[in-house]
């Protein structure tokens, strides 16, 4: 299958001399396009910085990136932040999402800065399957947490991006809206044919996704098709995550 992300035996380390903390240790994944990829992994294990590092966020120490055809320690700072602009969308736990702009100033926020104007048909199409067709005038304050994670998703997604990235999109949200957040992201799957990135802690939001890769002490340790919240709660535990 083709893949829309790689790294090649990609290491992170943080600081220098005793205090160095290695928190990828040569770590090589493909990522399919056109599928659902959940991380986890005990606390500290990288996720994170797995995440940053495939998004351009954060520079490996050493190993490569490719997104698409781009090779991303070959870009300076201004092709990163254009990369990041315009070739991957992210969505945090934290929605981050503007509080003086509207809903639809906020998804089409990327667009402005990429400085490219928005298809009306496709935020159209953004906005009515987050389900915000009626909010769009609504600023981030007026709305639920489900709902501006929703927005989160909208401005992630309207950029047509190579590969969105969560990092725990639903780790503020109660059960019931992060269901209806992972089940969105699975339709942006399904039905747009979205490459989707996602950390999380949560075995049952992992088992939204198509594979999931368990991160320990920096290193792949394993792999799950078809996850199911037991058989990756039961993986997470054989890793010594909930001891
Ligand atoms: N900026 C940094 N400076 C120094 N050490 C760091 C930095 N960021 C992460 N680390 C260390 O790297 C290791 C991996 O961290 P990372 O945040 O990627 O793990 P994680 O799996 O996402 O953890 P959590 O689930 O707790 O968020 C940890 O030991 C962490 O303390």
């Amino acid at each position: 299958m083709e893949e829309a992300l790689r790294l090649d035996t990609v290491s992170k380390v943080y600081g220098r001399g005793g205090g160095a903390v290695a928190a990828l240790r040569e770590v090589t994944a493909g990522i399919p396009r056109g599928c659902f990829t959940a991380v986890m992994g005990p606390s500290g294990s990288g996720k994170s910085t797995f995440l940053h590092c495939a998004a351009g966020l954060d520079i490996p120490t050493s190993g490569t990136v490719r997104l698409g055809g781009t090779e991303l320690s070959g870009l300076n700072e201004t092709e990163l932040t254009e990369l990041r602009r315009r070739r991957v969308g992210f969505v945090f736990q934290a929605f981050n999402l503007v509080p003086s702009l509207t809903v639809e100033q906020n998804i089409t926020l990327p667009l402005r800065l990429a400085r490219t104007r928005a298809d009306r048909a496709w935020l159209d199409e953004v906005v009515a399957r987050v389900g915000l067709a009626d909010r769009a005038g609504h600023r981030p304050a007026q709305l639920s947490g489900g709902q501006q994670q929703r927005v989160a998703i909208a401005r992630a997604l309207v950029t047509r991006p190579e590969v969105v990235f969560g990092d725990e999109p639903t780790g503020a949200l109660d059960t019931m809206t992060a269901r209806e957040v992972l089940a969105l992201l699975r339709e942006a799957v399904d039905a747009m044919g979205q490459t989707v990135v996602m950390v999380t802690h949560d075995p049952l939001a992992a088992a939204y996704a198509d594979t999931v890769l368990f991160l320990a002490d920096g290193r792949i340790a394993d792999a799950m098709d078809a996850p199911t919240g037991d058989g990756v709660a039961a993986r997470m535990t054989r890793l010594g995550a909930w001891k």
